[in-house]
């Protein structure tokens, strides 16, 4: 059965105002080539404005302008979709898998970005030419493993804002121990999208000390 790409929600307009034309195009080129590149599931093209697009964008307002940093990538979720959403901010889309890598580079290109970075590296090994101010991540591991991975990317004084389900409250109370290791701070949830999408999304935001 041919999967047919979900009608573009209100919401879409609401979360990328002017920019809403590149967040099309991204979209668009996922639904064509996502599933055959291994970058998103045989059903995802009933949920994919819904469950990954805005799901992704929500994160916007929370960037700050200056350079974030977006772990295990993968399609571009949340990282090329924030850039599409922030222009005034610099990215840097940190993914080890080839694949992966040659189509953030091609979409990079394609849409004409130039406030992104692709880097090819695991988080853990990743040597960058300048310093990050925050890292996204979303769907890569438990908090307990992500913050290692995350924390020493932005070094003191930077965030984490790492997209989480409904466990976050869970993954937090697991995490204790990386929490203290990271000096962070005591980490907030944020919920977002409610009233704008069907689906909530959480976000678990802390400052590393
Ligand atoms: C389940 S996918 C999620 C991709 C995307 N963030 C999303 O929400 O659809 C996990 C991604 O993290 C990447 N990854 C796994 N371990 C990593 C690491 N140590 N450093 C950076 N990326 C990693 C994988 O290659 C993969 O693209």
């Amino acid at each position: 059965m041919t999967e047919i790409l979900e009608a573009e929600p209100d919401a879409a307009a609401v979360l990328f105002g002017e920019q809403l034309d590149f967040a099309r195009r991204f979209t668009n080129n996922l639904a064509r080539q996502g599933e055959e590149l291994g970058l998103i599931g045989p059903l995802e093209l009933p949920r994919l404005w819904t469950r990954h697009i805005l799901n992704s964008a929500l994160v916007a307002p929370l960037l700050r302008p200056g350079r974030v940093g977006d772990v295990g990538s993968g399609a571009g979720l949340p990282g090329l979709v924030l850039a599409i959403a922030r222009p005034d901010v610099e990215f840097v889309l940190i993914e080890p898998m080839e694949r992966r890598v040659a189509w953030l580079n091609d979409q990079v290109a394609e849409l004409e970005l130039s406030n992104v970075q692709v880097v090819r590296a695991r988080a853990e090994e990743v040597k960058l030419d300048e310093r990050i101010d925050q890292v996204t991540a979303r769907a890569v591991s438990a908090l307990r493993t992500l913050i290692p991975l995350t924390a020493p990317l932005v070094g003191a004084g930077g965030e984490l804002v790492l997209m989480k389900g409904a466990g976050a409250a869970a993954e937090i109370a697991a995490a204790e121990k990386a929490i203290r290791k990271y000096r962070l701070s005591e980490p907030e949830i944020l919920v977002l999208g409610e009233g704008l999408l069907p689906e909530v999304t959480r976000v678990v935001r802390a400052t590393v000390g």
